[in-house]
């Protein structure tokens, strides 16, 4: 069967747009003109066409916490965002730490995904900060201890040492434990109006300088996760600057909000890291527009509605982001001129596929039909009951946005469609 998209609209060049259609078969984009026809043909009213984004920080929760989300209904939040690939954090129970778990996690994915998840394996066992994760045996495109920092120096250096021979990434949440004093919220203005225990920038940044220089004795890619303060992004920049094989996300909260934004003791604004000073959020535009920071990932993080009830002090870390990354960053950020519609979709589709040599689709002839339709030009406010996430822990509920995606096809296939308001799989 021959599916044509019809009237579409693809980017040229930052914000310059060019009308087309797209032929799939079996899969595969076979032609990109005008006035195709198909056997089936599918009217996108002038809406973006864009390959599939591709986030590499996702919790799906599954094994283990599947009140909060499933492989099944995680990736149906993706298709919904406009997703055709994420990366899932090995933070679940069990943890795939040996080939056996690894594998049980690939089938769940194989038999629940409607679209491509590659999961992640620890670093060390348990997550802790002891024994080293054998690469060899439990194999992964990239591996990550996300939840925790890894506290020990030897033995992240000696993880860098190991990842580096087989030409693997480690992936940092970095967060030096020492530093903490259980805090629950960024330490600055906010804190103390609420009373509540503070979380400095060094917890972060320390940890980043250390591990910088372990890569570059190592040589090893290095990722950063969720990047939240000032001196993290004067860290990377420096050592990129030193030709270290570093790279960083930020988070869709990071780039919109600190922490003047929490209005109150409301949980769905905690996470981790937090929402810090406005100086911070400022730095880390500054680092996303010069390349500093890589790339977007959401780092959706679902929690219950009832753990998530329990304020600050006793609610889990964590937000979800998965089916409003676009509209919120769109509406942010490209309406208003700070940054191009190309700028951004490279930074949510190509560039961390390139990074982490991941599948991704092209709008080109051969490649892989992995698309995404987004409705630039009609407002929508963000409302929890249209989550397909189980979860809707997230301060953005009541938004108004644009950007909502209208079709997500992975492999050629339907995943989401707005209109019909279903996910077929
Ligand atoms: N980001 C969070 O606040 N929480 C994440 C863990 C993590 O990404 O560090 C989670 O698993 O809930
Ligand atoms: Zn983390
Ligand atoms: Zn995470």
């Amino acid at each position: 069967m021959r599916i044509v998209l019809k009237n579409g609209q693809r980017i040229v060049k930052e914000n310059e747009l060019e009308r087309i259609d797209i032929a799939i078969e079996k899969g595969i984009i076979t032609e990109i003109g005008k006035n195709l026809t198909g056997d089936k043909e599918i009217e996108l009213h002038e809406k973006l066409v864009t390959p599939g984004l591709v986030d590499v920080h996702v919790h799906f929760r599954e094994p283990g916490f599947t009140d909060k989300e499933t492989i099944r209904t995680g990736t149906q939040a993706a298709a919904r965002g406009g997703y055709t690939t994420v990366c899932a954090m090995p933070n679940t129970n069990p943890i795939p730490d040996t080939k056996e778990k690894m594998a049980a996690v690939r089938s769940l994915i194989d038999r629940d995904a409607c679209i491509n998840v590659e999961p992640y394996a620890p670093i060390t066992y348990g997550l802790t900060s002891e024994e080293l994760v054998r690469m060899n045996e439990v194999e992964a495109f990239a591996y990550t201890n996300d939840g925790v920092g890894v506290q020990d120096a030897g033995t992240m250096f000696l993880a860098m040492v190991q990842a580096a021979k087989y030409n693997r990434p480690i992936v940092a949440h970095t967060e030096d434990n020492s530093l903490l004093f259980d805090g629950v919220m960024h330490e600055g203005f906010k804190s103390k109006e609420l009373g509540l225990p503070g979380i400095m920038g060094i917890v972060e940044s320390s940890q980043i300088a250390r591990d910088i220089h372990l890569a570059k004795e190592t040589g090893v890619h290095y990722h950063v996760c969720h990047v939240s303060a000032k001196d993290s992004v004067a860290a990377i920049r420096s050592g990129k600057m030193q030709g270290v094989n570093v790279t960083a996300e930020v988070s869709p909260h990071h780039l919109l909000l600190n922490e003047g934004h929490i209005p109150s003791d409301d949980a769905n604004y905690k996470m981790n890291p937090p929402l810090r000073s406005e100086e911070d959020q400022r730095a880390l535009l500054e680092g996303f527009l010069d390349g500093t920071i890589d790339i977007i990932a959401t780092d959706h993080a679902p929690h219950t509605e009832d753990e998530k009830s329990g304020g600050f002090m006793n609610a889990p870390f964590g937000i979800v982001g998965l089916e409003t990354a676009f509209a919120l960053l769109y509406t942010q950020f490209v309406k208003p001129g700070v940054f191009s519609l190309e700028f951004l979709i490279d930074r949510m589709s190509k560039i961390p596929a390139r990074l982490f040599q991941l599948r991704q689709a092209e709008l080109r002839v051969g490649s892989v039909a992995d698309l995404a339709v987004f409705d630039l030009d009609t407002p929508y406010t963000i409302a929890k009951e249209d989550y397909r996430s189980k979860s809707s822990n997230t301060p953005f509920n009541g938004k108004t946005v644009y950007g909502m995606c209208a079709l997500t096809l992975y492999n050629g296939a339907i995943v989401w469609n707005n209109e019909k308001d279903e996910v077929e799989k």
